[in-house]
């Protein structure tokens, strides 16, 4: 055989060789581009899936739903190759419940949590194993006592009784237009606040004046979201440079300690002066003071005051304001649904009402045990938690390698986010008309609530470290829900383009303008 033309080709092109090395290079990317453009999830050489994240953190929720539906419900993601970062992403709720209260010792927040949640201290949130559990005896106590319980329905209806309705009513009469998201916040602030403090913040007046404690929550909040998509060495690199959000926490951080400090030495001076107080802070200094002499997990000092003033700011205001924002977006868009509740509150009025004599109040407020008993009110309520749960996202670590029940293995060390969003979203749990809002899949052929739904139902997380504000969540929500119902009609202003924010917490991104007209001037 000749070998001539072929020893000369190769010395011919031995000069060329890095032309042709990135010919070759050039034609393996296009092929892998053309391979991988349109897939949601897509593993880059090196960085893995961290592109893709990043990419899509914009949309992050609408983002998860798609790869869940692409990719899978459990997904275990590598992040780059120079880093030991291992991430499961899952929306299954056999594994979620494995997580959460089968083997829920096993998957603690963590340290990186904590050192993520840095701004909420030693809180209920941020801490684990005995540490958790000396707190949650405490909350569970409070939360369980009938004195506590009529204290926040007292509270609530006080705050909307003294501000919210007032403020439909001026914006009603004037014909202007609010961002109603605002306005739930406000009043979710102020009612949170008040069950702390005892004392309203009044964020929610006519004139719905800035306040300077609420909007360092919302600068902190938006911090840790970045600090949610970004890779931990990224953000640190922030924070050390002091640029962006971390640069906006830090400011925000200072106002927090300032303000709940001011609130702290206030309420202990009351203390010292022999007023017997029904508020969460109150209960908590008294607890402090009992279980200070024999328990050593309990943190000591005013530094657990903020702390745990600040976790319980956290969880109970986004969640609640978020959550009656997207629930008078989904009934306007299901006018339907919102004449159904409007009936099962006329209902329960005439039935309320008795007697010819009986002055009428207006706008007319229901009485939040009589609320308890409205099945569809209450079926409404759930089915806008399924579709818009307000904490999107549930974050925890991995204590000891574990098989979860779908067989993905999980090592020590790694990540696990949870995504209610995408759970709530899923066709094969919820069926094809999954992205529908329909109450009537939460009640039974008897017009009872059904149990089914709970099964795949995580908003309110599940287990022992289930939500301890749920029934607050939902006395506050059918209060406020049944009034501004029953008086109002609330008005989407056309045209606006409702979405989610990309936040730990589901704000809408360009928040909900309305107009109000009253139903029963
Ligand atoms: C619509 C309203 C609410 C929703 C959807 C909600 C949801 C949740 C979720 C998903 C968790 C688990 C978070 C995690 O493990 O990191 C949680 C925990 C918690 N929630 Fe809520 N929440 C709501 C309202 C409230 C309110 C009003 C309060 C209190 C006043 C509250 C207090 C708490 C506390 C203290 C925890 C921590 C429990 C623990 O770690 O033991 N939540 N909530």
């Amino acid at each position: 055989m000749d070998f001539e033309p072929i020893i000369s080709f190769f010395q011919y092109n031995s000069k060329r060789w890095p032309e042709l090395f990135l010919a070759i290079f050039c034609l393996l990317s296009l092929r892998w581009y053309l391979e991988n453009k349109n897939k949601v999830l897509v593993h880059w050489p090196i960085l893995d899936e961290i592109p893709s994240l990043l990419q899509n953190a914009h949309r992050i929720h609408e983002w998860s739903v798609e790869v869940a539906n692409e990719v899978g419900s459990t997904i275990v993601g590598k992040g780059p190759i120079f880093s030991r970062l291992r991430l499961v992403f899952t929306c299954d709720p056999h594994n979620v419940e494995y997580i959460v209260k089968t083997n829920f010792a096993n998957f603690p927040k963590g340290e990186e949590y904590a050192e993520t949640f840095d701004v909420l201290g030693n809180g209920i949130f941020t801490v684990d194993f005995e540490y958790w559990h000396a707190q949650r005896k405490i909350a569970n106590k409070t939360f369980a006592s009938k004195e506590f319980r009529s204290f926040i329905a007292k509270m609530s209806r006080k705050v909307m009784e003294d501000s919210l309705l007032p403020l439909l009513s001026q914006v009603a009469k004037e014909a202007t237009i609010i961002d109603m998201e605002d306005v739930f916040l406000r009043f979710a602030f102020d009612s949170i606040f008040t069950v702390l403090f005892g004392i309203n913040p009044e964020s929610l007046s006519i004139s719905l004046e800035e306040n300077e404690l609420a909007e360092a929550i919302d600068d902190a909040t938006e911090a840790l979201f970045y600090r949610h998509v970004l890779p931990p060495r990224l953000w640190k690199l922030y924070r050390w440079l002091q640029i962006g959000s971390e640069k906006k926490l830090v400011k925000a951080w200072s106002t927090i300690d300032r303000r709940l400090g001011e609130y702290i030495l206030s309420k202990k001076k009351d203390m010292l002066n022999g007023v017997h107080e029904n508020d969460m802070i109150a209960i908590y200094m008294r607890a402090q003071e009992q279980e200070q002499k024999n328990n050593d997990l309990l943190p000591k000092g005013d530094g657990f005051l903020r702390d745990t003033g600040l976790s319980f700011l956290f969880a109970g205001r986004d969640s609640t304001g978020t959550s009656l924002a997207w629930f008078f977006w989904v009934i306007a868009t299901n006018p339907s649904v919102e004449a159904k509740i409007l009936e099962e509150l006329a209902c329960l009025h005439s039935n309320t009402i008795v007697g010819d004599d009986f002055e009428e109040k207006k706008p007319y407020i229901f009485n939040s045990e009589d609320l308890k008993g409205l099945v569809y009110l209450h079926a409404a309520l759930c089915e806008s938690f399924r579709l818009y749960p307000p904490l999107p996202i549930n974050h925890k670590g991995v204590d000891k390698d574990d098989v979860l029940p779908d067989g993905t293995v999980v090592k020590a060390g790694f990540k696990i986010f949870i995504s209610m969003y995408a759970m709530g979203r899923m066709e094969w749990l919820w069926g094809k008309d999954c992205l529908e809002y329909k109450p009537e899949r939460w009640i039974d052929e008897h017009g009872k609530l059904s149990p089914i739904p709970l099964s795949k139902f995580y908003t309110f997380n599940a287990g022992p470290r289930n939500c301890i504000g749920r029934d607050m969540a939902f006395t506050q929500m059918k209060l406020v829900t049944a009034a501004v119902v029953f008086n109002y009609h609330v008005e989407i202003v056309e045209g606006q383009i409702i979405r989610p924010k990309p936040s730990a917490v589901l704000h809408m991104k360009n928040g909900l303008k309305v107009r109000i007209k009253e139903r029963r001037s």
